[in-house]
């Protein structure tokens, strides 16, 4: 039996569905991508826009669930032909369709799910494109065919902003809350594309994340857009200008799960946004965890035990050597943290490693440590979570063959809270880099391994004297996998932000040097 709800879009839909010829639906977002989505492609589509994305094309549907999208296109004149609200909005001569508002509670995005494969009733979800997906999908019961749908401007990146001609003078501050759903919101995305596979609609996702179909530039070729060369930035020339050295790793512990399509993934789009180096694990897993550990339940594809799961996330030989290739191939550089006195007699025995790193989680194996020092005289990366100058200085009277020692100051909480980065160690470590110059011993680069969310105490750290940072980097989110809440999505461009602020940071730190700029003149 369908409710009134069900009702009034299928009517809304019958309405909707007699008006095209293309059997193309567009769903319509705000995101940036929509600005290289050429016009053709909406013409004589029906167009389902959300929030006040009819000010980037107009709509034959609008939803919305918020007061500030109401007052936001009726400034400009309606753009939409039909409106669905859960709001008081009102528009005399435009159909309005009033639905309940859904809001995604918390932990229950199963409910969100089942709602939309129920389908008996229909809500404005707080997750739009359900909705749209849903009115689209009435369109196409009308339609009595399948309907090829493209999701366009759905980018899921809100640090990028909107497309230009959406409204930032209405849209609400970005609140945390809300930068935390879209997480969430991609993860039901992925959901509901999977349970609309063979259905009435053909689905596309237009971008570039993980799982989309096609890019702008692909959609633009569909509709024989020709596709124009975006202008190259021209270099800036200035002899002027110092910037300070500094190496960006992308740390990817296990996140590729022992597959080399993911690894590859992640080194491409690791390269892409500009970072120095890609950082993996290696463990010894039979040896790191106890037999108990190993033989506990665990629910992964790779099996029911946490062995099972561990083991497969381990590259091998064959795993490194991809590794190797296909950084040289990119022209970014790889090392790997070594987590144990198996993993490193087998990494330093079979393979030509540049660098060795120890990660603060190993800070306590004070053997292992000792032994790379004395059977190790390459460089070696520290990081110091969790530890205290103790630590420091045992690092110091230990590691005294190597030829560089690179100390990264590090946070073992995920996330680190801000008041906790205490950036101003790396500042420490910057004089101790100092004090060593020129003395026996290995040269001290100081560096910072950010566990904290964002750019910028890593900015920062490239204030305080950094030449390496380190971020965490995965490629989407899996439903097994455990969850690191720090790593940043190479499948959105945080990481390209990310080293642009820290490659900003260096232009800022520029020359300690005090010397009159060729930018300046006196104005007051
Ligand atoms: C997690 C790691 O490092 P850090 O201690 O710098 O976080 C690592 O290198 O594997």
């Amino acid at each position: 039996m369908s409710s009134p709800t069900a009702e009034a879009v299928s009517r809304l839909a019958a309405d909707t569905a007699a008006k095209y010829s293309t059997d193309t639906i567009v769903l319509l977002g705000k995101g940036p991508s929509a600005d290289q989505v050429h016009s053709r492609v909406f013409s004589d589509a029906v167009v389902i826009g959300v929030n006040d994305a009819e000010r980037i094309h107009p709509t034959d549907i609008t939803i919305f669930y918020e007061d500030w999208v109401g007052e936001s296109v009726a400034e400009d004149g309606l753009r939409s032909a039909a409106y669905v609200t859960s709001t008081s909005f009102d528009a005399p001569d435009r159909q309005v369709v009033r639905l309940p508002f859904r809001p995604i509670a918390n932990d229950a995005e199963d409910q969100v799910l089942l709602r939309f494969q129920d389908r008996s009733e229909v809500a404005i979800e707080e997750a739009m494109f359900l909705t749209a997906l849903e009115i689209a999908r009435a369109v196409a019961d009308h339609r009595g065919r399948v309907q090829q749908v493209y999701m366009v401007g759905f980018d899921f990146t809100p640090e990028a902003g909107e497309a230009r001609a959406a409204s930032s003078q209405y849209s609400p501050e970005l609140s945390s809350r809300r930068r935390a759903g879209i997480e969430l919101q991609e993860f039901i995305l992925q959901n509901a594309l999977y349970t609309l596979k063979d259905t009435n609609l053909d689905v596309q996702h237009v971008g570039t994340l993980a799982y989309s179909d096609l890019t702008t530039d692909l959609l633009n070729e569909k509709f024989h857009v020709e596709v124009k060369e975006p202008i190259a930035p021209q270099p800036v020339d200035d002899d002027d200008v110092e910037v300070p050295p500094v190496e960006v790793t992308a740390e990817i512990t296990t996140n590729h799960f022992g597959d080399l399509d993911r690894l590859e993934k992640l080194v491409h789009a690791a390269q892409a946004a500009g970072a120095d180096w890609v950082k993996v694990q290696k463990r010894d897993v039979d040896t790191f965890y106890t037999s108990q550990q190993l033989a506990s339940p665990y629910k992964s594809p790779f099996g029911s035990t946490f062995g099972d799961y561990r083991r497969q996330l381990e590259l091998d030989k064959e795993g490194f050597l991809f590794l190797d290739e296909l950084t040289k191939d990119l022209g970014i550089r790889w090392f790997a943290s070594v987590l144990d006195k198996p993993s490193f007699e087998w990494m330093t025995g079979e393979l030509d490693v540049p660098l060795v790193k120890l990660p603060s989680t190993i800070s306590e194996k004070r053997d292992y440590l000792s032994y790379v020092a004395e059977n190790y005289t390459g460089s070696v990366v520290i990081s110091t979570g969790m530890t205290d100058t103790a630590y420091e200085h045992w690092l110091l009277q230990t590691f005294t063959e190597q030829e560089a020692l690179y100390l990264l100051h590090c946070n073992s909480a995920y996330p680190t809270p801000d008041e906790h980065t205490n950036i101003g160690v790396v500042r420490h470590y910057a004089q101790l880099a100092a004090q060593q110059n020129g003395k026996p011993g290995p040269r001290i680069v100081p560096g910072y391994s950010s566990h904290d969310y964002g750019w910028m105490a890593s900015a920062l750290a490239v204030a305080a004297g950094a030449q390496m940072v380190e971020k965490h980097v995965k490629l989407g989110n899996t439903e097994w996998a455990h969850f690191d809440a720090v790593a940043v999505d190479l499948t959105t461009d945080a990481f390209t932000q990310y080293v642009d602020a820290v490659r900003r940071a260096q232009l800022h730190v520029g020359s300690s040097q005090k010397k009159i700029t060729a930018s300046e003149h006196h104005k007051y």
